[in-house]
């Protein structure tokens, strides 16, 4: 559960913004880590999502992460109240609405692109598109 800044009051994965001298994998580790207290060196990159806001220029760039092996107990935090979920009972009515669509590429360990197109009220979307994909590897 996201206790502060964008996503406030909706459950999310851990994450947050890349920082300068850093790979977007080992950003991810960090936010995890600084958000939960998981420490992990088994991080597999899962998808690329662009998300446009209405009234907004600019797009938001998020790469999701799986995350099976880790050191340490999750912990509560300024910014998370971690919470346990079964991975066929995940609650997605308090999610993103993008959630539901892409978790079963998560599951499938299928890797996948996706786009979507919130409204200014950032809780629904008025269009997507969501495909698989072999490699995220775009360099
Ligand atoms: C719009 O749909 C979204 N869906 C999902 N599942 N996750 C989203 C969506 N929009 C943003 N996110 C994620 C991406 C990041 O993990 C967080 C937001 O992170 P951000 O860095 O923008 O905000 P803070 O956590 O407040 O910043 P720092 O931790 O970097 O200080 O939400």
């Amino acid at each position: 559960m996201k206790k502060r800044g964008f996503g406030r009051d909706k459950l999310n994965g851990f994450g947050g913004k890349v920082e300068a001298n850093e790979t977007i994998a080992k950003g991810a580790e960090r936010e995890l880590a600084e958000e939960s207290g998981l420490v992990t060196k088994s991080i597999k990159q899962c998808g690329l999502l662009l998300f446009y806001f209405e009234n907004d220029l600019v797009a938001m760039e998020v790469h999701v992460f799986l995350v099976d092996r880790y050191e340490g107990a999750a912990v509560e935090t300024d910014e998370m109240r971690p919470q346990w979920f079964g991975i066929r009972d995940m609650p997605f009515e308090l999610m993103w609405a993008d959630d539901s669509h892409w978790w079963p590429y998560v599951l499938k360990g299928q890797k996948f692109v996706g786009q979507f197109w919130f409204k200014a009220d950032q809780v629904t979307f008025t269009r997507h598109t969501l495909r698989a994909v072999d490699s995220l590897d775009f360099a």
